[in-house]
């Protein structure tokens, strides 16, 4: 027995010796310039099946050999059962404290199955679906391994695992959750983030220390590799190729090949992606040596109950915008968003589009350095921002049914694109409500990466995809592809998946919408027009101010006031201003501005009606009532209720006729007096910040952002001005003045006898602009949507909603409302705001205040974010009216 034992030593030695000599794979084989490491190659001399090319991704054959193939449908239900708590998984104390301190109660599907096969020591290839926990699920077993070596007598301090991914930003981010789970073994487990913008020089100092643990993109890897100053040839134990798909269409291919040369011949190696495809095979051959397949039966996205997945049908482009701007301001969608444009420009344009309306956005695109992408993304995670508009990743972009176009690396930093940009792919944005595709994503792995940036872990989402109709092939292509055509498990049969097929429409022609008869419906008109032009206006650019900030926000930036170019577009406007000057944009370089104002008169100007005016925004769309009276059963927050008192008998509202005080111009007749200096507007004092015009120069002068307790009498605002003033009603035209005789005019409150309506005299259309066709129901369609994103019974909203442009009068039948109050009722709705004491001057609702100061003309509530307008309060720049907003 003892001879035959020696005698298997002596040959396993002199195998082991002669392998070692002739370069055989495991036993010894070296990686000699241009040559690929880890070449398979026969055991004592037998041919290799290939024809004798060198594969493109060499093998890497090691030990121990694992086991037999294991698909997770096997091993799934088994391992799933064993590991029903993180303490069945055999994992180190300290690391299931790290995770019980994260508040995970158990293992995801991936997790259960992955983690018992790689604490094995068995190469991995995992698949499983966005937002499942994948990142913990090659962590925990990582860190697991290098603390059981950890143990007293271990080896000496050096790097033992390489983590590899594609992007910088999901290096920062892949270090933070290792870091996290090492909370408790911070000691013993270091982790180093190389990934990011610093040079190699930079970086030394960190790999010097020799972290057991080392994050980066292979690019950089290497170049350190090359550089000498990381050494894995003799410590290396683990290596994990993270969202592996992706490594290859980054380009990083190359670096791969070359990198391997300097690993050594035994690791693990653990491939972890989302989606699976050609790349990821070919990674496969290069890296893994015959893995555990581990691939949870679960579908590729969440279920129905916890992602909602909705189609939204725009007619037009502008109907994308405005619907988005509709439901960002109304807070039909709650909570924070990503919203996905195809495009960079769109990128810009979108942001700059919401800025208008007084959405704060901030951009993420691969125009970006890799600092700001990873700035942007720590400042959304830390809640700063509510709402990302981000670009995919190029190598994502290639349409549906072909094959994702390759980066090359370099080739795009000569375009100012960074090559290693991923945004849809594995960055863990923290609570995201919401994703919204504004364009119908390129290809099936473009939705699933970008939807599964919300829903993830046992989080509800929603996602929104705006469709146009000529991408409406494009995501049919989508829809079948997530139906089925990955297979049964992704089918909704297999695993309850549900491909978006909730699709509503904004569209002027669906069911319900209804004709407007002519010159019957004075409500539309002004309305339809001055809503049209507010959209072009943000839309299309041209002659008007940039953004005047919306109630509650302080003067934005430094940049001081635009005055006095009231003619000039704005670089707010500008349709596609990226790179440098939009980061300036973003980072507050708005000035207040004066501009605003004559940008309201133009906008006055053409809401009266510009013949020729391309109509087919949502403007004139109404909802519920169509062109009918408002329900008589609208809720009036009186200025008594604003006050907290109970409501007076009604006033005998002015007469109708009275004389103005002074006659006043109209805004455009103002605007084109010689010098004019706007006045600003009730919106700059409530928020200051609004720039006014030096009356010497013209030029702009920035807004003081003086708050409307504090806004001296000669500098009121409209609204403030009304609380010391007998109202200033502008004369109307004569032409005005003959059609208000002939059309009823409409109040608000209702129940107010029409013509008695408060302080404003609304100017009725001039007849040229009557005449609107078609006044289709606003959302109609949209009944589901709204009902199921604000979590109410169905029913027909009965809100008509406009979003304003700067300096525009609130028409005395409008109000603005509050967001809806989240389900189950809030204790900051604006309604609660509104009913709270005023007794000790501290309560947190602005526009009791605003209002007791103002006698009613209305204000902001800062808590709730909702706005209140009584007749003849300004509207600030880009509110959203809801007029009779019955149960909103
Ligand atoms: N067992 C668990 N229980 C609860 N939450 C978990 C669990 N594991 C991970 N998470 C959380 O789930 C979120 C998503 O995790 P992770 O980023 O690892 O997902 P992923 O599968 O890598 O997603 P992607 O494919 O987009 O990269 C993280 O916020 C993480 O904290």
């Amino acid at each position: 027995m003892r001879c035959l034992l020696v005698a298997g030593l002596l040959f396993g030695g002199t195998l082991g010796l002669i392998g070692g000599l002739l370069g055989w794979g495991r036993f010894g084989g070296s990686c000699s310039a241009g040559e690929a490491p880890n070449t398979p190659k026969p055991l004592l001399g037998i041919a290799p099946p290939s024809g004798g090319g060198r594969p493109l991704f060499p093998q890497h054959p090691r030990v121990p050999p694992s086991p037999p193939h294991r698909q997770g449908a096997a091993a799934g239900p088994f391992r799933a059962e064993m590991a029903a708590a993180f303490e069945h998984l055999g994992l180190d104390p300290r690391l299931l404290r790290a995770v019980s301190e994260l508040g995970w109660a158990a293992p995801t599907a991936i997790q259960a199955e992955a983690i018992p096969a790689a604490l094995e020591g068995r190469d991995l290839l995992a698949r499983a679906r966005t937002g499942s926990g994948k990142t913990a699920a090659y962590g925990l077993p990582l860190l697991h391994r290098l603390l059981r070596a950890a143990a007293p007598g271990a080896a000496a301090q050096a790097v033992r695992a390489l983590v590899l991914v594609p992007s910088k930003e999901l290096g920062q981010q892949v270090v933070l959750s290792l870091r996290r789970l090492a909370a408790f073994c911070a000691r013993h487990v270091r982790v180093a983030d190389i990934c990011a913008h610093t040079d190699l020089a930079a970086q030394k100092p960190v790999l010097m220390e020799r972290p057991e643990v080392v994050v980066g993109t292979p690019g950089r890897v290497l170049a350190h590799l090359e550089a000498r100053s990381l050494v894995l040839r003799h410590s290396l134990e683990l290596l994990v190729l993270d969202e592996a798909d992706l490594l290859l269409s980054f380009g990083f291919g190359d670096d791969l090949k070359a990198l391997l040369c300097h690993l050594p011949k035994i690791y693990q190696a653990l491939l972890v992606s989302a989606t699976f495809n050609p790349d990821v095979e070919a990674l496969k051959e290069l890296v893994l040596h015959n893995p555990v397949i581990v691939q949870p039966q679960e579908p590729r996205l969440p279920g129905s109950a916890q992602l909602q997945q909705w189609v939204v049908r725009c007619d037009t482009e502008e109907d994308k915008f405005l619907l988005l701007c509709a439901l960002l301001k109304l807070a039909l969608l709650r909570g924070r968003a990503l919203l996905f444009v195809g495009a960079l420009a769109r990128c810009y344009r979108l942001k700059l589009f919401l800025e208008q309306f007084g959405i704060a956005a901030c951009a993420l695109n691969s125009e970006l350095p890799a600092r700001s992408r990873c700035h942007v993304i720590t400042q959304f995670n830390r809640g700063l921002y509510d709402y990302i508009v981000a670009t995919d990743e190029e190598a994502l972009e290639a349409p549906v049914g072909q094959p994702p176009q390759k980066k090359r690396k370099g080739a795009a930093d000569s375009k100012g694109k960074d090559p290693e940009y991923s945004v849809a792919r594995g960055i863990d944005f923290q609570n995201v409500a919401a994703v919204i595709n504004f364009d119908v994503p390129p290809t099936v792995e473009s939705y699933i990466h970008r939807v599964g940036r919300t829903a993830r872990a046992d989080n509800p989402g929603t996602a929104l995809t705006f469709v146009l109709p000529e991408e409406r092939d494009r995501l049919a292509q989508i829809e079948d592809r997530l139906a089925g055509g990955q297979g049964g498990a992704l089918s909704p049969r297999g695993g309850g998946h549900r491909v978006p097929r909730d699709i509503v429409g904004v569209s002027p022609r669906a069911p319900g919408a209804r004709e407007c008869p002519q010159g019957t419906s004075p409500c539309c008109v002004p309305r339809e027009r001055r809503v049209h032009a507010a959209a072009l206006q943000v839309l299309h650019g041209g002659d008007r101010g940039p953004a005047v900030p919306l109630p509650g926000e302080r003067g934005r930036g430094r940049g001081g006031g635009r005055g006095g170019g009231g003619g000039a577009p704005s670089p707010a406007l500008t349709p596609s201003p990226p790179g440098r000057h939009a980061l300036r944009h973003q980072a507050g370089g708005e000035g207040g501005s004066a501009a605003g104002d004559q940008g309201g008169a133009a906008q006055l100007r053409e809401t009266q009606g510009t013949p020729g005016t391309p109509r087919g925004l949502w403007g004139g769309r109404r909802v519920g009532t169509g062109c009918q009276e408002p329900p008589p059963d609208i809720p009036s927050p009186s200025p008594d209720v604003l006050r907290g008192q109970p409501p007076r008998p009604a006033r005998p509202a002015p007469r109708q006729a009275a004389a103005p005080r002074h006659r006043q111009a109209s805004p455009p007749q103002r605007a084109r007096l010689p010098g004019y200096v706007p006045r600003p507007t009730a919106a700059s004092g409530w928020r200051g910040g609004v720039g006014t015009q030096d009356p010497k120069t013209g030029r702009g002068v920035q807004g003081q952002g003086v708050p409307p307790e504090s806004a001296s009498p000669s500098d009121a605002p409209l609204h403030a001005r009304s609380a010391t003033q007998p109202p200033q009603h502008r004369q109307a035209q004569p032409e005005e003045a003959q059609a208000a005789a002939a059309v009823p005019r409409r109040c608000w409150p209702p129940r107010r006898p029409h013509g008695e309506c408060g302080t404003v005299v609304t100017p009725p259309p001039p007849p040229r602009a009557r005449g609107v066709p078609t006044c289709p129901l606003l959302f109609q369609g949209l009944t589901p949507l709204f009902s199921a994103l604000t979590d109410t019974p169905q029913r027909q909203p009965t809100a008509e909603l406009q979003v304003h442009p700067p300096a525009h009068q609130a028409p005395c039948h409008e109000v603005l409302l509050s967001p809806p109050c989240p389900p189950g009722g809030c204790a900051r709705d604006h309604r609660s705001c509104l009913a709270a004491p005023l007794a000790d001057g501290v309560s947190p609702c602005r526009p009791l205040r605003a209002a007791a100061r103002n006698k009613g003309a209305g204000g902001l509530c800062q808590p709730c974010g909702g706005v209140l307008l009584l007749p003849g309060s300004a509207v600030p720049a880009g509110c959203v009216t809801v007029a009779g907003a019955q149960g909103w």
